[in-house]
Formats: C-alpha cells, sequence, structure tokens
C-alpha cells in the first residue's frame, strides 16, 4: 500500500443513471500537499468532496484515506478529518467563542483548542464579537477554525474563497498556507479558478465534465504552461532574420525588435541561433513563450 491520504479507483457516480457526475476519476493526494481541486462551476467538485466525506454514500467504490477503505472506516476517517463544504453553518446570534464552544461540545474537542483555533484563524480580536456581523472571511475564517477544532490531519475545503474580496481572497490563501506548513496539515481545496489557487498549490487536479483532466503536481502543470511551441527572438535587425529564417520556419514579425517562429522544436534552437550569429545578428534575448494562464485552463478543459 502506498502513502497517499486520498485514493480513489475509477470512482463514478451520477444522481441518475442518464446523467454521470463523475466519471472514473482517480484522485492521488500525497500527505502534506495542498491539493488544489479545480473545475469550472457543475464539474463535480462538491459531488466529489462530499463522497470523500461519506456525505454522499456509494457501494462498491474503492475510496481510501489514510490508507483504509471510506466503506468500512468512515468514523475512524472522519475523526483525522475536517471539511468546510459550502457555507459553514454558524450561528449568527451568537460570538464566535461560542460558536467555537458549542462546536467543541459536540466533539469532544479539550477547551484549550479554542483559544488555539482562534488564534491560527486570526480571529482572538473578534472572539466575542456576534458572528451576524462578521464580514464573509472572518465567518469563512470562522468555518475553518470549527473545522480545525478536533485537530484533523486532513483539510478539504470547498471553494473557501467564493465571494470573497481580493483582500479576504489572501488572507484565506495565507492560512491555508499557514496550516500546511506551520501544522503539518495535508489541504484539499476546490475553486473554479485556477489563478486563485496555482500560487500555493503543491499539487494540482483539474476536473471537466466529471472526468480528471489533469493531476500532477504544480511544478508538472507550470512545466506544460511554459511548453509554448512560439519561440520569441529579440534583435534589432528583424528584417534580416526574417529573411534568413523565414525560408525554412514560420516567421512573424512582432515588432521592430521581436520576431516570433511557430512551431519550432527546441533541438532545432541551437543551428538557429548559430545560422544567425553566422549572419552577424546580434541576439538580444530568446524564449519559448509561456502560455496564457487562462487559455492553458481552457485549453485543458477543452481536452
Ligand atoms: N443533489 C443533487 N441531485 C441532482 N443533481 C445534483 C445534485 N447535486 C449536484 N447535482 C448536479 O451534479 C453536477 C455537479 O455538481 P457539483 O456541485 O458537484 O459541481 P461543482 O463542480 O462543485 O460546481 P459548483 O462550484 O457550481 O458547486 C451538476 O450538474 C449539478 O447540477
Amino acid at each position: 500500500m502506498n502513502n497517499l491520504i486520498v485514493e480513489t479507483h475509477n470512482l463514478s457516480f451520477g444522481f441518475s443513471i442518464s446523467s454521470p457526475v463523475l466519471k472514473d476519476i482517480n484522485l492521488a493526494i500525497p500527505p502534506g500537499s495542498i491539493y488544489a481541486f479545480i473545475g469550472p462551476n457543475g464539474a463535480g467538485k462538491t459531488t466529489a468532496l462530499k463522497i470523500l466525506l461519506g456525505l454522499v454514500r456509494l457501494k462498491h467504490q474503492d475510496i481510501f484515506l489514510f490508507g483504509k477503505a471510506l466503506s468500512s472506516h468512515r468514523l475512524e476517517i472522519l475523526k483525522r478529518t475536517g471539511s468546510l463544504i459550502e457555507q459553514p453553518s454558524i450561528y449568527e446570534h451568537l460570538s464566535g467563542e461560542r460558536n467555537l464552544e458549542i462546536q467543541r461540545l459536540i466533539h469532544h474537542c479539550p477547551p484549550e483548542r479554542i483559544d488555539q483555533v482562534l488564534a491560527i484563524t486570526g480571529l482572538i480580536h473578534a472572539r466575542n464579537q456576534l458572528t451576524g456581523t462578521y464580514s464573509l472571511g472572518m465567518k469563512q475564517r470562522l468555518g475553518i477554525a470549527i473545522a480545525l477544532l478536533h485537530d484533523p490531519e486532513l483539510l478539504i475545503l470547498d471553494e473557501p474563497t467564493n465571494g470573497l474580496d481580493p483582500e479576504g481572497i489572501i488572507e484565506i490563501r495565507n492560512l491555508i498556507v499557514h496550516l500546511n506548513r506551520e501544522f503539518r496539515k495535508t489541504i484539499l481545496i476546490s475553486s473554479h479558478l485556477l489563478n486563485e489557487v496555482e500560487k500555493i498549490a503543491t499539487h494540482i487536479g483539474v476536473i471537466s465534465n466529471g472526468r480528471l483532466v489533469f493531476q500532477g503536481t504544480s511544478k508538472y502543470l507550470e512545466t506544460l504552461r511554459h511548453d509554448s511551441n512560439i519561440f520569441q527572438l529579440e534583435t534589432t535587425q528583424t528584417e534580416l532574420a526574417l529573411g534568413i529564417l523565414g525560408e525554412r520556419h514560420d516567421v512573424n514579425k512582432i515588432d521592430d525588435s521581436v520576431l516570433h517562429i511557430s512551431a519550432l522544436n527546441k533541438d532545432e534552437i541551437p543551428s538557429l541561433i548559430e545560422l544567425l550569429i553566422s549572419h552577424g545578428i546580434k541576439i538580444y534575448g530568446a524564449q519559448f513563450l509561456k502560455n496564457d494562464l487562462e487559455e492553458f485552463y481552457l485549453k485543458l478543459l477543452n481536452k
């Protein structure tokens, strides 16, 4: 058995037989990762997360958390998992601290956890404030504080930055990194925006129409994104270079100092540069262009 924290084998599910929501999903979430589960609205993210938490029950599916089958170790798994799915359940007529106290009693957590989770989520100053007066970002952080009460190893957060302003988004992002680095939590976070989580994620899974169209480290995703086949050359002698290269390659002059060469192979670069130099052309820059993130994301979704 490997040491994945979450693992599914060909997970498939539909609310009705005629409309499958998840198709052959093989999630592989390693310990210590921040795994971003990305996909447009309706792609099946929330459904998948609910399945992992046993909120949607399936028969005959290979779903493992902490190396244990969800079907036979559900309670044990839930004790090691904290979650925030959709909106946090908060009593708005009570303070943040009172809300935590109620949850603490339900989950039999030690009293000192309240101060700890308030500190971790940056809510100490608002502990006595009625949560009805909290900002959306503070409510989300209280939701995460509740999820952290029993000190879980795995945290599952469904679109925790949804609806937040840029400041609120940054606060949640920083909190996630803090929980991962300082408290060694493995974090599974869903989002419909790649650019919102790509900076903090160590691993990324992209889901489109119920299928996992990409899964890998964010470094690997970044490499793929770099692998655009447009090669950019900077030179002050663009006309001359265009004349020389135009015979063999698809070259476009972008402006007086930039040429773009399409469909170029990496192996062709050294001889291309040598050829230009042998004609006395000075090269000030040469690189493959990075795919635009949004465009790249759309390409992944349409795979
Ligand atoms: N209880 C339900 N009964 C029937 N269909 C459902 C139910 N819950 C979700 N669906 C459908 O399943 C599909 C996936 O929904 P899901 O909420 O998992 O997507 P999502 O990726 O989380 O998107 P969003 O960000 O909009 O929540 C959608 O077509 C949705 O309409």
